[in-house]
């Protein structure tokens, strides 16, 4: 790990996005689209496994779609009429090239990919158990237990051992896999991770957002539901229900943070479910100032949203360097030490004298907002008011984003007064969980059987916690897999 990724190590990174299409001609083609436009969602590693004529073909790399994917070569060894892909941001074993997705196994009844969004919170339990009766892993990933599962399922058809597999683990899961025949979807039964259907020249495509289906040009159909299972095959598609009937809990924090914005997610644009939750920060934690100014990219929906309430000019107060990525590699301990400064700059002329509303999604360790605020400060601001787009992050999260310890995290340890003295601002408002349901179409949060996962903003988990409290599991799978081997990035 080098030393920046060490850095952003502690805050909420992406998750992993899912990708792929059956029936066309430029299947890899179409599924490097897919994937690029899923970027955000992972940047660690990238895969696709194509199937041409009942034979597969993969490539699995580390890095971002783009370093390899774009290249002829490497589009040429993935032949075929159907392929799926993966953007990885491990939260299951390390990131060495055996996790990296989509994987692959030889089943009696034929080859089988498999690309998973999500994190199953009972995968080391089962992992454990299937290597006491003797099956030999070959990677640290969650994901690998669901084709154990599959090829040790009695049934013979590869959907009913595909959902002998997903009847067992638990926790979050958007699933796009493959056989020779079929292109299967299938979202865990709370539906927390996202999970779309389009349609390209009739062609059916599956992919975790809608931006995905945008960059070729695909027609949305409709969202996977939570608990479905779609087959699609030369002949349509077909749907199935394989888990008992449960209540949606989505994401409540793809809407906030990791779903772009030009995507619609339930059918609800997450643009104006950003500028939204803004108007809804803007009336619940109302302050005199004379701009508000985003923390670009993520705070910048939202910030127009607190604007245009608040009635106040919506500035670029500070303008981010977008050649920064999460592999930039500092030099030296000192250049390391300016941090967020390689990301962001203050507009100094701009900020000068005024009295500056700062919004920004969400606060983890505190870091971006302390060294913003000193940035704003130094650039000759009056007055600094923080203003968060989510209510204070005080759990992890089991269920596909790689989140630092709770201890790590700013608000399970602080007060908000505490934290604004910690991050040196004026004010710091957070948006309450119910102005979060609001700005997401709901009256309020619904206390005895929330509409959303918001696990992270209440400790209230949706599903048990298997390997993480060690519930009818020994001590060991309290642990994540490990593995005595070290494997290189
Ligand atoms: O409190 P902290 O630990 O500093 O983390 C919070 C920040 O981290 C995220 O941004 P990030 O810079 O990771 O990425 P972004 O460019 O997608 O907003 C998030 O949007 C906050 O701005
Ligand atoms: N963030 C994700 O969705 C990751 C998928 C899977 N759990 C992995 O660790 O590779
Ligand atoms: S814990 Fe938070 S980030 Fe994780 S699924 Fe629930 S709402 Fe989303
Ligand atoms: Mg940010």
């Amino acid at each position: 790990m080098t030393d920046y990724q060490d850095d952003a190590a502690d805050k909420f990174q992406e998750e992993c996005g899912v990708f792929g299409i059956h029936g066309h001609s430029d299947a890899a083609t179409i599924v490097t689209l897919g994937l690029h436009a899923l970027q955000h969602r992972g940047q660690e590693a990238a895969g696709i496994v194509s199937c041409d004529q009942g034979t597969f073909y993969a490539e699995r790399h580390v890095g971002l779609i783009g370093d390899t994917f774009t290249k002829p070569s490497v589009i040429a060894r993935l032949p075929g009429n159907s392929a799926i892909g993966h953007n990885r941001y491990a939260t299951t074993g390390d990131g060495g090239m055996r996790n990296v997705q989509p994987f692959f196994a030889d089943f009696a009844g034929g080859g089988f990919a498999l690309a998973h969004n999500g994190n199953l919170t009972n995968a080391s339990s089962i992992m454990r158990d299937l290597q006491r009766q003797g099956s030999i892993f070959s990677s640290t990933s969650d994901t690998e237990v669901i084709l154990h599962l599959i090829a040790m399922s009695q049934k013979t058809s590869l959907v009913e051992r595909l959902t002998d597999a997903v009847a067992r683990i638990e926790g979050a899961f958007s699933l796009v896999a493959m056989s020779q025949r079929k292109m299967i979807g299938c979202r865990d039964g709370l539906g927390v991770r996202p999970l779309v259907l389009g349609d390209l020249d009739g062609c059916y495509v599956l992919a975790s957002e809608t931006c995905a289906l945008d960059i070729i040009g695909a027609r949305y159909v409709r969202d996977i539901k939570p608990g479905e299972m779609v087959v699609i095959t030369d002949k349509g598609i077909e749907s199935y229900f394989p888990f008992e009937p449960a209540k949606s809990r989505f994401c409540v924090f793809e809407y906030v943070y990791f779903a772009r914005p030009d995507s619609s997610v339930q059918g609800e644009s997450v643009y104006s479910v950003r500028k939204k939750i803004g108007e809804e920060l803007a009336r619940e934690t109302h302050i005199d100032a004379d701009i508000v100014v985003p923390v670009p990219d993520s705070g910048t929906p939202a910030a127009i949203g607190y604007a245009q309430e608040a009635g106040l000019p919506f500035e670029l107060g500070i303008i981010r360097n977008h050649y920064v990525g999460r592999t930039f590699i500092a030099p030296t301990d000192n250049i390391r030490h300016m941090g967020v400064k390689l990301k962001h700059n203050a507009n100094r002329k701009l900020l000068e004298g005024k009295r500056v509303v700062l919004v920004d999604d969400s606060i983890v360790r505190g870091t971006t907002s302390q060294k913003i605020v000193a940035m704003v400060r130094d650039a000759g601001a009056a007055e600094v008011h923080m203003r968060i787009a989510s209510p204070p992050t005080i759990s992890g999260c089991y269920y596909g984003v790689d989140t630092p310890e709770k201890q790590k995290l700013l608000a399970s340890r602080m007060s908000t007064d505490e934290m604004a003295d910690f991050i040196k601002v004026d004010s710091l408002g957070f948006l309450t969980i119910d102005g979060l349901y609001r700005a997401v179409g709901e009256a309020q949060r619904n206390g005895e059987s929330p509409q959303f996962c918001d696990a992270c903003f209440t400790g209230e988990y949706p599903t048990r916690l298997v390997d993480k409290e060690g519930v009818d599991a020994d001590p060991d799978t309290k642990v994540r897999p490990f593995s005595v081997l070290s494997e290189a990035g």
